[in-house]
């Protein structure tokens, strides 16, 4: 690594001066409406994206992988993403249904991270989930083959304008491929910058059912 990378990576901001606080004494029983309330204040501050969150994943060899996917909705069954269903993390959360969501909201300082078992969704959800999304993404997930190489970008625009006349002729065309997960959280913990460096860390974990919650050392 050259020296000049190291000094311009240690010259880098991380957060603003002003940074809100998490107050461990009013923290909710139940961990979603802690993030939910982070959620809403990520909204307020304009965070870019803040429903995008890294979903990390493991091959059976061990082997993990991570990447951006948003988060569609939480309920009864947990935390909702959407993808196709014969893609890498497809195979991967097939051969091992567990998986970590991480979200990172820079403005204020905070992450949340969330792990637990992943189970597919029904057949409807998937397919509500497909026709609620615009029709250049309902085209972009027809065109299929996400992950395998691509010999040219050409190739891609063919097949994607192909895509887009057939979505346009059948706007109720659902891809197949295209399916629903929730993770189940088993531990969530959310983690707030401090500016004199006491971040605080409160983590969530479920026993019989109930949560609990403590500080972790940062
Ligand atoms: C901000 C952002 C949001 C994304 N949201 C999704 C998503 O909701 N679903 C999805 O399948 N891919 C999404 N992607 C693309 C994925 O990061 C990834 O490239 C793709 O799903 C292939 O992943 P895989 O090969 O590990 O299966 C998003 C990428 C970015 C940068």
């Amino acid at each position: 690594m050259s020296q000049n990378l190291r000094d311009l990576l240690r010259s880098l901001p991380s957060f603003p001066d002003e940074l809100p606080t998490l107050s461990v004494e009013s923290a909710p029983e139940d961990p979603t409406d802690l993030f939910i309330d982070w959620l809403a204040a990520a909204v307020d501050a304009a965070v870019l994206a803040p429903h995008a969150m890294t979903l990390s994943t493991s091959e059976p060899n061990g082997k993990v992988t991570a990447r951006t996917l948003v988060l569609k909705d939480i309920d009864e069954h947990g935390w909702v993403f959407a993808s196709r269903d014969d893609g890498a993390k497809a195979r991967d959360l097939g051969a091992n249904p567990f998986a970590a969501l991480t979200f990172f909201w820079p403005q204020l300082g905070r992450q949340v991270r969330v792990t637990g078992a992943v189970r597919k969704r029904s057949r409807a959800d998937s397919e509500a989930d497909f026709l609620g999304r615009p029709a250049a993404s309902r085209a972009s997930a027809l065109v299929g083959h996400q992950s395998e190489p691509l010999e040219s970008l050409d190739a891609y625009r063919d097949a994607y304008a192909d895509a887009a006349a057939r979505v346009s002729e059948n706007p109720s065309l659902v891809a197949r491929t295209w399916s629903t997960w929730s993770i189940a959280p088993d531990e969530v913990e959310f983690w707030q910058a401090s500016r004199d460096r006491g971040h605080v860390r409160l983590r969530y974990r479920q026993h019989a059912r109930k949560w609990e919650h403590g500080l972790l050392w940062p």
